[in-house]
């Protein structure tokens, strides 16, 4: 497990015509085993980010901090889940899995993780199933077993649900709720959908223009009504932060 501290944190893209500031200077204190959504419009810098973490892309200044306790590590295991599963169509669901294990020889070892997360994924009918024949929603699930067989400290999950129906979407929700609390992971959530964020987010972070705009922390327990009074107000002053591009605050390291 692992905690992340964002200092400064900036992005900028050069193209021809303009500098595009994805990022500007964000400072951000994720803790170890946490579980935090971020949310924004479309083109806030939440994809950029999670791509920074990842190292798929280089940051222009700023520093990344990963923490366990209160020791820096130097390179957290982390994986990133992407809204479409990316599986490999000539693999069975069973050896789709396995990708994540690549460097590990030990075939004792591998099978033991592969057999833990299709059961706890409830995949296990579907092993010898080639990706063309099951659905979207399991599919989705192969990916997710795919990263947690990597076991990383941290999983990055870009609007992993996005391509689903509400139903579907529903019950990934709540399979990735009870993997959080079994494996205590750190997670970081990114989806445009407020309700998904505040259900899900221990903490929540709002972007807006590549800069924090808000951040709230969500009672502890994920059981959340979300017809309360506390989370329809929670989600009217989210969805405000979201529309609203005059606020600036980028300092949630505290
Ligand atoms: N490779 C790139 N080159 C130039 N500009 C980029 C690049 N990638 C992202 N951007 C710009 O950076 C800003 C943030 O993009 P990003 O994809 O991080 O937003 P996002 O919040 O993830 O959007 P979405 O929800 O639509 O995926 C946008 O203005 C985008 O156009």
């Amino acid at each position: 497990m692992a905690g992340i501290q964002l200092h400064n944190l900036s992005k900028i893209f050069k193209l021809k015509e303009e500098d595009v500031v994805a990022l500007n200077k964000i400072n951000l204190n994720i803790k170890d085993e946490s579980f935090v959504t971020i949310v924004g419009k479309s083109g806030c810098g939440k994809t950029t980010l999670l791509r920074i973490l990842s190292s798929l892309e280089s940051k222009s200044e700023g520093e990344i901090v990963f923490t366990q306790g209160n020791t820096v590590i130097t390179s957290p295991k982390i994986a990133i889940v992407f809204q479409e599963p990316r599986l490999m169509p000539w693999l069975t669901i069973r050896d789709n899995m396995k990708l994540s294990l690549i460097k590990i020889k030990n075939r004792h070892e591998v099978n033991r993780r592969v057999d833990h997360y299709l059961e706890l994924l409830d995949l296990w009918r579907f092993q010898d199933a080639y990706p063309n024949q099951i659905s979207g929603g399991m599919a989705q699930r192969v990916a997710l077993g795919r990263t947690l067989c990597y076991e990383p400290d941290i999983i990055l999950m870009d609007e992993p649900l996005g391509a689903l129906d509400i139903y579907n979407r529903k019950i990934l929700q709540d399979e990735i709720i009870k993997i959080f609390e079994n494996c205590k992971k750190t997670i970081v959530f990114v989806t445009h959908d407020v309700d998904e964020a505040l259900y899900m987010g221990q903490q929540v972070v709002v972007m807006n223009n590549g800069n924090l705009v808000n951040h709230m922390r969500i009672s502890e327990s994920h059981s959340k009504d979300m017809n309360s009074h506390e989370m329809k107000a929670l989600k009217r002053a989210l969805t405000h932060s979201i529309m609203d591009s005059r606020i600036i605050r980028n300092d949630f390291s505290a």
